[in-house]
């Protein structure tokens, strides 16, 4: 293999800007994240709770350490508010947070490494995107986050479509002075009607080095499966000139930490449609897994997970199964106001 050196590769990535439903899952609408983890089976999902309970994990996280960014004075976001709003029954500092890994894209169907190459989705990936955003139609999205690669962006969009809010999701266009001059709005009641997205190419896959465009399976004929399944899965094995999960996680959870979680403190709900490892990397954050743990953390394509941030720790809430399964409203009270709200607008 090509000796590209990997500060190089990552220059690259800077400048352009995973979930399997593995497993017997009792309910596979249900099933979102599996976990297996020394010899136990953890599986995560809307009704099962009690999993994470039964580990007695913590979920207290770290206070976000920097300010909020300006972006998003460009589009006002209902939250932001101090009063009651339509779409924020209640000023409070709990906030919904939604992960979405890419619906399939052409390369996952050809079994390709995928990684920074950009990547549109296939019919399938496109049908997937809108049962998650079926899925999550009646939770609150203030702003949303998406990786620099077109299926992370495709997918949050045609999520979007499906929302009973109506909201219109705007790209935001910081690059230059003049991509944000020009991209300006400039009617207030216009602003409140729409959601800011955001992109960053932190959120993207993890650059999967010499392995990307190779065939999966042929990879692990050539080097071995136990080889390929420590590139794929292992927290700080990198691939050949590839990011590591750790590499990635350096980028992805830092600009976590950085720039969505003061919007979360603030009270924000914000979805992230990103990738299988950059997600991963989050989740690992989110949840405290260890090292050992986040190997067999695997997340199929196009299945939004919930977590509610509440007080500077995430809850993880499981996968909403459906828009009317009714324990999605029992989350919080703002949740379950929020869709009230919402069913008092279209009828
Ligand atoms: O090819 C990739 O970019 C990723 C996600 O599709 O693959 P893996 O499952 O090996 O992390």
């Amino acid at each position: 293999m090509a000796t590209t050196a990997l500060n190089q590769a990552i220059g690259t990535l800077q400048s352009h800007g995973c979930f399997s439903n593995s497993g017997s899952h009792r309910d596979s609408l249900n099933a979102s994240v599996r976990l297996i983890s020394k010899g136990f089976k953890v599986e995560v999902g809307l009704l099962r709770r009690e999993s994470y309970c039964s580990r007695k994990r913590s979920f207290s996280l770290v206070q976000a350490s920097s300010s909020q960014t300006t972006v998003f004075d460009a589009v006002s976001s209902p939250s932001k508010s101090t009063s009651t709003t339509k779409d924020s029954p209640k000023k409070s500092n709990e906030a919904a947070l939604i992960l979405i890994r890419h619906g399939e894209s052409l390369w996952n169907e050809k079994n390709l490494f995928t990684g920074c190459v950009d990547v549109p989705l296939t019919k399938k990936g496109v049908e997937e995107a809108i049962e998650a955003g079926k899925r999550i139609s009646n939770i609150p999205v203030d702003m949303i986050y998406t990786s620099a690669l077109i299926r992370a962006q495709m997918t949050a969009m045609l999520a979007m479509t499906e929302h009973r809010r109506k909201k219109v999701p705007i790209v935001m266009h910081n690059e230059s002075e003049q991509a944000k001059a020009w991209s300006q709005i400039f009617s207030e009641e216009t602003k409140k009607q729409c959601i800011p997205v955001v992109t960053a190419w932190q959120l993207n896959e993890r650059m999967y080095g010499e392995l990307q465009g190779l065939n999966k399976q042929e990879t692990a004929d050539r080097y071995g499966k136990e080889q390929v399944h420590e590139w794929r899965r292992s927290y700080d094995t990198p691939p050949p000139n590839g990011e590591s999960l750790e590499m990635c996680a350096k980028r992805a959870v830092a600009y976590f930490k950085e720039q969505i979680e003061p919007q979360l403190l603030a009270g924000k709900n914000v979805m992230i449609a990103a990738h299988g490892n950059s997600l991963r990397s989050i989740i690992m954050y989110l949840d405290k897994l260890t090292s050992q743990e986040v190997i067999s953390l695997e997340l199929s394509t196009g299945i939004p997970m919930l977590y509610i941030s509440k007080e500077g720790k995430f809850i993880r809430r499981g996968s909403p199964p459906a828009p009317t399964e009714a324990g999605v409203y029992a989350y919080t009270k703002n949740l379950a106001q929020y869709r009230q709200k919402l069913d008092e607008m279209v009828h």
